[in-house]
């Protein structure tokens, strides 16, 4: 399967946001879109009015990353406002995990739900199978250019042979320190779409159609390096 790129809007230079936007256009699969309530992290960053604002200016599928304790409270705003997925933690839904699950896709979105690095797979067990998308975070929530946490790859090595037994449908996504130290291990264990923000994108030049070649040649290079292995 094609690696999948969905860039962090939180780490675009958002003075530059139409140009941005028209250069990732043509290239991306998915546009990564992080809210976040202050509380469930302690962090704000992008907002219900930020996809509206957006939406006519794509095409692309926006991805919305759903940082907050009431889900409930922002999905029907996030379906208006021009999502295509609809991706609550899955520590935020349990509760009543299927009446979420149903109320996006009765809102005609994709369902998926995100991990913490200390949220085991187990913990979704019972809903899996009615996921489109399930995203492991490599770094704890809430904050771009923090540190790969490692024991996230058994994770993503689990999901995969999951998904392969069982003929699952999700996506398995990554989110934090995707970048040329981590595509290797990432795409080794099992990774279809990586989610790339300061370090694997928006950091490598302030020209961002040079950052997007240099991000591609360093994911073709780690695919060169797993197929020599192989
Ligand atoms: O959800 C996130 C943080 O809570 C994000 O999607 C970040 O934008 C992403 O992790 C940033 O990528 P980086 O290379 O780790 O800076
Ligand atoms: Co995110």
């Amino acid at each position: 399967m094609r690696t999948q790129i969905s860039p962090s809007l939180m780490c675009m230079n958002l003075m530059e946001i139409k140009q941005q936007l028209a250069v990732l256009d043509t290239r991306a699969d998915f546009l990564h879109i992080d809210i976040m309530d202050g509380h469930y992290v302690k962090n704000i960053t992008l907002s219900p009015f930020f996809i509206e604002q957006i939406r006519p200016h794509t095409k692309v599928a926006l991805d919305v990353h759903l940082m907050v304790e009431e889900p409930t409270d922002f999905i029907e705003v996030i379906a208006k406002a021009g999502a295509d997925y609809i991706c609550p933690h899955a520590e935020t839904i349990n509760r009543d995990a299927f009446r979420v699950i149903n109320q996006i896709r009765s809102l005609g979105k994709k369902v998926g739900v995100v991990l913490n690095p200390a949220t085991p797979v187990s913990y979704i067990h019972h809903y899996i199978h009615l996921l489109d998308k399930i995203t492991v975070m490599t770094v704890d929530p809430g904050y771009a250019g923090q540190p790969f946490i490692t024991e996230m790859v058994k994770k993503i090595e689990e999901l995969r042979d999951l998904k392969a037994r069982h003929g699952y449908n999700y996506l398995i996504e990554i989110d934090g320190s995707c970048n040329q130290r981590t595509y290797r291990t990432l795409l080794e264990a099992g990774a279809e779409v990586l989610i790339v923000g300061t370090s694997g994108l928006f950091n490598l030049d302030d020209n961002l159609e040079t950052a997007w070649d240099q991000m591609m040649d360093n994911i073709e290079q780690a695919k060169g390096a797993l197929r020599e292995s192989a």
